[in-house]
């Protein structure tokens, strides 16, 4: 496949009610890939900002007026028709109103993370959804991993690899043991913990990330990644004070969550 192709700008709006559950809505018949289910969205147009974009989309497609939008992950896919740069945005249920309505003949459902019950996805909508499962807040250790939970779900846990059972779904590699170590199953999901730009390049097959943070040239370094975009979970990982200066403009410029360090107090 040529992947030469100019990519088209799509935003995708990842809407959220109050209980968690997120919409995913069907394409209208006469599209690409017509009866798939996606999240509401479309093609930037000329001039237009991506949230504009989004506004514009989300109101055409469900009549509903969005506030404010979260830049989350950006994904390129090369589809038959097009390649596509797509951009996800998480909209909290404070941030949008209005009354659901089908305006393009669309389908559309609640779903909660991890248990979805509509398919098919669009192709490139896998490791979103996937994504999706993983809460917004844990906390823990590097020694002995890391729990969090999402609304009306079961705990989430990280498992250090040494610690790393059959049984353990979600388990967390040092930046070193995925450059030394042999590979693993794929049956589980490997997060991974970086602490530096080097090291985050190299693990972008990750399933999530950790950047761990010691003190504020870090807290920078990661924000310039954030800034740039990023298409898997980033999770900065910090002592609680590191967490209250820098959490909000992390969030904003698009980590997925943040991981509380409750073994190493900051300087
Ligand atoms: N809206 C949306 N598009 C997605 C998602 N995932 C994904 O791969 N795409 C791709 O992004 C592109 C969006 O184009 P679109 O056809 O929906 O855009 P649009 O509403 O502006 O269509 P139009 O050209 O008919 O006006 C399609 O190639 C679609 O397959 C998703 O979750 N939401």
């Amino acid at each position: 496949m040529n992947t030469q192709r100019p990519s088209v700008h799509v935003v995708a709006g990842v809407l959220y009610q109050s209980t968690g559950a997120f919409l995913l809505s069907s394409r209208p018949a006469g599209k690409p890939y017509a009866g798939y289910w996606e999240f509401a969205g479309g093609k930037v147009e000329a001039g237009e900002s991506a949230l504009a974009a989004l506004q514009r989309e989300l109101h055409e497609e469900l009549g509903i007026h969005i506030e404010h939008a979260t830049p989350w992950l950006t994904k390129i896919h090369d589809y038959e028709h097009a390649r596509v740069r797509l951009c996800f945005y998480r909209i909290a249920a404070s941030d949008w109103h209005g009354n659901l309505q089908a305006r393009e003949g669309q389908s559309w459902c609640w779903q909660q993370p991890g248990d979805f019950s509509v398919a098919p996805m669009l192709p490139a909508n896998g490791p979103i959804l996937a994504a999706l499962a993983i809460p917004d807040f844990l906390s823990g250790s590097l020694q002995t991993g890391f729990r969090g939970r999402l609304p009306n779900q079961a705990e989430y846990r990280v498992v250090p690899r040494d610690l790393a059972e059959p049984s353990h779904t979600h388990v967390l590699f040092t930046a070193d043991q995925m450059t030394h170590a042999p590979r693993f199953g794929s049956n589980i999901s490997v997060w991974v913990c970086v602490n530096q730009p080097q090291q985050w390049v190299q693990v972008q097959d990750a399933a999530a990330v950790l950047w761990q943070v010691l003190g504020h040239a870090d807290a920078q370094a990661l924000l310039a990644v954030l800034q740039q975009g990023v298409s898997l979970p980033l999770l900065p990982f910090a002592a609680a004070d590191i967490l209250a200066a820098y959490g909000k403009q992390w969030l904003a410029a698009g980590a997925h969550g943040l991981v509380e360090d409750l073994a190493t107090a900051s300087a």
